[in-house]
């Protein structure tokens, strides 16, 4: 059964958009662990919209030994002010994964995921100085992506599909090829041993379809609409309506 890793971005959205310290991403994770979720995820970006780095150091501190940390990131990005950049957060925080996304700067949120083909002799390097912190390395890719079985050449022990493609299909009520196209991505990752994570623009809409026709996703980090979704209904009533479409999508 897939892990459910809350995404905390978007709280450090609204605590940074007053200057302030509330709402602290803490208790949010604090909630979400309580609400049963198995981990959570932040995704620290140079330019620091949401997540900064003593916020990365807080969170690893507090779901150490609980649940599961998850740091989403551009290894590529030069530090920058008081990020550190990408490596040195891992090797300071030692998350159980770090997920690399090839997002740059201009981005308003991760929409693509890496050309192996381009990036495969840059990855490889980074790849093995994170993994010797002992941190599991996921790559963020797209379904259809070619030459997936390259990640676990390059020595990453998953993927992370980008399901944007799918929610958008979803919401159009016609997500069929969008599925089958995820699940042949998977079946293909799987087969050259790695684990399949997802993520992005999933949501309780969108995620029991996903789940039924991607079999042996490993974890869904999930955050952007369950926030949202957790303005109306609450944050721990949210992770278990997460956590119970994820059991009845067995
Ligand atoms: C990699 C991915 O799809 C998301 O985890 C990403 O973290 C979203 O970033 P924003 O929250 O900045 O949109
Ligand atoms: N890796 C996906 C993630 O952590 C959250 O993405 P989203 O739910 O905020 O789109």
């Amino acid at each position: 059964m897939a892990t459910l890793s809350v995404n905390v971005n978007k709280i450090a959205v609204l605590r940074n958009s007053r200057g302030g310290d509330e709402p602290r991403v803490t208790a949010a994770a604090e909630a979400a662990l309580r609400a049963g979720a198995g981990g959570i995820t932040v995704h620290p970006r140079p330019d620091q919209r949401h997540i900064r780095p003593q916020d990365v150091r807080d969170l690893a501190a507090l779901v150490a030994g609980r649940a599961e940390f998850n740091i989403e990131g551009n290894p590529f990005a030069p530090a920058r002010g008081d990020y550190p950049g990408l490596l040195a957060l891992v090797r300071e925080t030692r998350p159980q994964q770090v997920t690399l996304v090839p997002d740059g700067d201009g981005q308003i949120t991760s929409d693509h995921g890496f050309d192996l083909d381009r990036d495969a002799g840059r990855l490889a390097p980074l790849v093995a100085a994170l993994k010797a912190t002992g941190t599991r390395v996921s790559l963020f890719m797209d379904a259809g992506a070619p030459g997936i079985a390259r990640a676990a050449e390059l020595g990453a022990d998953r993927i992370e599909l980008y399901t944007g493609p799918y929610a958008q299909a979803h919401a159009a009520g016609d997500s069929a090829a969008a599925v089958a196209l995820c699940r042949e991505t998977a079946t293909e990752a799987q087969a050259a041993g790695l684990g399949v994570n997802a993520g992005h623009d999933l949501s309780q809409a969108n995620l029991a379809d996903f789940l039924r026709g991607v079999p042996g996703v490993l974890e869904v980090s999930i955050g952007h609409a369950l926030v949202g979704e957790a303005l109306y209904a609450g944050l721990e009533p949210t992770v278990r309506a997460y956590l119970a479409i994820i059991a009845s999508a067995r």
